[in-house]
């Protein structure tokens, strides 16, 4: 232990792959190549590629004062091509609480399923061993799927989110935490008895997170959604969030029953998403999951807004709520990113939400005629990385390998014991990452680091 906080510099040495723009027809494939880190605060400090010489004279090129028992060096150049570096996936969309859920939502669609089976068990987590149990199990459950970063929803409890925040450090999960605000339409066994009650708990989780004072973790505004928040409390979130300079997340037109709500209930606003940007909720740190049957005009708006969309295509096809158009976003230039929505979505992998994107955008474009459509499978990565990272407004500090970021990262062994991939001599480097895509899971991963240091428990037996 003590040996390895001595390291001021961590060598990680192999095949790195990331997609840094969305316009790349192609992985970014480095080889042999060498990732410096530093100690001291996770970032990136140096990359060289193709290298084939002495690793600690190289690090001494960077740093000449450094000795050799300074240097942490990872190597996983043994691997060739059947190991690679991979940017930590990043889920822009998940409802930690509603773990227990997962693959539970029987015929429903959204309002039944909120009312059978999400809003009983969230309001569960009003105690605290309840709440640890179940926010433990997420957090290592999605770092074993190679999740660095997450934007999590808890729910409306203050003491239970606070534990939120402290246990994505203790398991060393990038995270922002949402304590869920409702003060309306919601049950009377789940439902905050006023906005000045809602706010002053988010204030409070706000100041508990400033305390930490761990940049690895923010506090988020959570509005749920419209239906639940009335004006005031809506119109309040947005002050406190530009006050605190805070992320703001919630849903956004994902069911066509909660349009038709939405507009009954905001008579006022033009549309759904009028109702977000009246009340100062869309900015540049917005994240607003789903967005499936927005306007042309909806969509001006976000843009022009430059919030980004989380798109969750588990969830969606779960829930019957439509199909996104991922590729009219894209073209809008609106940043999107992927989410898991446990516990609408089923699945707490990201790898498995890119390619439910995929499949969905094969389905829009047979239903819609038009090719263009159709995702290809180094966009669906990209989404899961960088377009994550646009999305949470951390496009400088994660997303990527490139120097000056975070190195947040997953190994993935596509040879791994147990492997669900069975590779042939003849295939390429491009070839083994499609058949990864389509059929890796978390026993490819072998290791998760989040700036630069170890994460989760992967090397225990069981979660
Ligand atoms: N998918 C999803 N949509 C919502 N809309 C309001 N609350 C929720 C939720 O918990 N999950
Ligand atoms: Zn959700």
């Amino acid at each position: 232990m003590i040996t390895q906080f001595s390291h001021k510099l961590t060598l990680f040495y192999g095949t790195f792959i990331d997609i840094p723009n969305l316009n790349s027809q192609n992985c970014r494939i480095r080889s042999y190549c060498v990732v410096g880190v530093s100690r001291h605060n996770g970032t990136i400090v140096f990359i060289e590629e193709n290298f084939h010489g002495d690793l600690v004279k190289l690090a001494q090129s960077w740093d000449p004062i450094l000795t050799a028992n300074e240097i942490n060096i990872i190597n996983h150049t043994e691997l060739g091509q059947d190991g690679f570096f991979f940017p930590g996936f990043i889920d822009t969309h998940i409802h930690a609480s509603q773990y227990p859920n997962s693959g539970l939502f029987g015929k429903t669609t959204l309002l039944d399923w909120l009312n059978e089976y999400t809003f009983p068990l969230e309001s569960k987590l009003f105690d605290l061993n309840i709440a640890n149990q179940i926010y433990n199990k997420i957090i290592k459950r999605t770092l074993s799927y190679g999740t660095t970063t997450a934007a999590y929803y808890t729910t409306i409890h203050l003491e239970s989110s606070k534990l939120m925040a402290r246990l994505c450090l203790k398991y060393n999960q990038r995270a922002y935490i949402g304590k869920i605000c409702m003060n309306q339409n919601s049950p009377s066994y789940y439902i905050e008895s006023s906005a000045r009650e809602s706010i002053d708990t988010t204030t409070q989780l706000i100041d508990y997170i400033k305390e930490l004072n761990d940049s690895r973790i923010s506090p988020v505004i959570t509005p749920r959604f419209a239906p639940s928040c009335d004006e005031t409390l809506l119109s309040q979130l947005g002050q406190l969030a530009k006050q605190n300079n805070l992320p703001i997340q919630t849903h956004l037109s994902e069911n066509v029953n909660e349009i038709e709500w939405v507009e009954q209930l905001f008579p006022k606003n033009s549309n759904y998403t009028d109702v977000y940007d009246k009340n100062g909720l869309l900015t540049q740190k917005t994240i607003l999951a789903h967005c499936i049957h927005l306007n042309e005009d909806e969509l001006n708006v976000i843009r022009n807004q430059k919030s980004g969309i989380s798109h969750c295509p588990i969830s969606n096809s779960c829930l019957g709520s439509g199909e996104c158009p991922t590729r009219k976003i894209l073209n809008k230039g609106i940043d999107i990113g992927l989410g898991t929505d446990i516990s609408a979505g089923y699945s707490p992998s990201i790898l498995e939400v890119a390619r439910h994107a995929h499949m969905v955008s094969r389905h829009l474009s047979k239903h819609e005629n038009n090719d263009s459509l159709k995702l290809s499978i180094v966009e669906c990565l990209y989404l899961a990385t960088m377009g994550g990272a646009h999305v949470m407004g951390l496009q400088d500090t994660i997303g990527s390998f490139d120097v000056n970021k975070q190195f947040d990262s997953q190994f993935i062994d596509l040879t791994a014991r147990n492997s669900p991939i069975d590779l042939f001599p003849w295939e390429k480097q491009t070839e083994k990452l499609e058949k990864w895509f389509f059929n890796g899971d978390d026993r490819n991963v072998i290791t998760v680091w989040v700036g630069g240091v170890e994460s989760g428990l992967k090397s225990k037996p069981h979660l």
